[in-house]
């Protein structure tokens, strides 16, 4: 479980993050959704240490992250698989190689240990076939799934995705989704997915947050978005169309 208490963020005065405040629980898969600037992935960078909150906290089963020793940071992070937005392979390596990459960095496993877990991870993404393949060889929506493994591989208690499924196209992107949705459940990870996808708020969201101008101005389960009275968030779901059309 994650939890958040009263995050606030600013840069050079400007207040990006106003006091966020939410818990996150295992096995589920959790959304944070709002407009472009309103400090969607300042709020991921909070959680994961990449940027410091001016103040507030961030729980990790209890720990709180920012007042921590280095060591138990250290040991947190390594809880924690990040998806990030395009993948962020290495071109130069070879998608089994890339997945392998976070065991040589931060493991001591023998060379079958790791040969055993990049082939498990890769199988369970179905990209055992692809293990040998460049990343210019290989789609898109492969190349997601090989993040996906990668951020898998070791273990994780909570995973991060930054927009799972920018430039891919509808039904890749339900397939991304459903595979993070099962992994999710089959390793009771808390994960946590910054989305403008609108399909994935309608149907993996066990917990979504919408954030407006740094606050939070809504939390609740996919089934019940389309029934909100909140006025910021009617505007931003139905600025899509075929949705306006649904929610008639
Ligand atoms: N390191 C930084 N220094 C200064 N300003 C920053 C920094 N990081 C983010 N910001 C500002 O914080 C605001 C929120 O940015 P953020 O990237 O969190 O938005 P977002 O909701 O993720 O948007 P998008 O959906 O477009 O990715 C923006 O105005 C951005 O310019």
């Amino acid at each position: 479980m994650i939890e958040i208490k009263g995050i606030e963020k600013a840069f050079s005065g400007k207040e990006v993050l106003k006091g966020i405040t939410s818990s996150f629980e295992k096995g589920q898969t959790n959304l944070i959704i709002g407009g472009s600037g309103t400090g969607k992935s300042v709020l991921l960078k909070c959680m994961i240490g990449l940027v410091k909150p001016d103040s507030g906290h961030v729980l990790y089963n209890g720990r709180d992250f920012y007042n921590s020793d280095k060591d138990t940071q250290q040991s947190i992070r390594r809880e924690m698989g990040v998806l990030f937005q395009g993948g962020a392979l290495f071109d130069s390596k070879t998608v089994e190689e890339n997945v392998r990459f976070p065991l040589d960095m931060l493991t001591d496993q023998s060379e079958s240990e790791k040969r055993d877990r990049v082939a498990f991870c890769l199988q369970r993404v179905g990209l055992d076939a692809a293990a040998k393949k460049m990343p210019s060889e290989i789609s898109g929506g492969m190349k997601k799934r090989v993040g996906i493994a990668r951020a898998i591989v070791m273990n994780p208690m909570y995973l991060f995705c930054d927009e799972p499924n920018s430039g891919l196209d509808p039904l890749t992107s339900v397939k991304i989704d459903e595979l993070i949705k099962e992994i999710t459940e089959e390793y009771g990870i808390t994960t946590i997915i910054i989305t403008h996808d609108m399909n994935s708020v309608l149907e993996i969201g066990d917990n979504i947050i919408f954030l407006y101008q740094g606050h939070k101005l809504w939390e609740g389960k996919s089934g019940d978005i389309t029934q909100t009275n909140v006025a910021e968030l009617k505007e931003f779901l139905f600025s899509n169309k075929l949705l306006r059309e649904m929610g008639r």
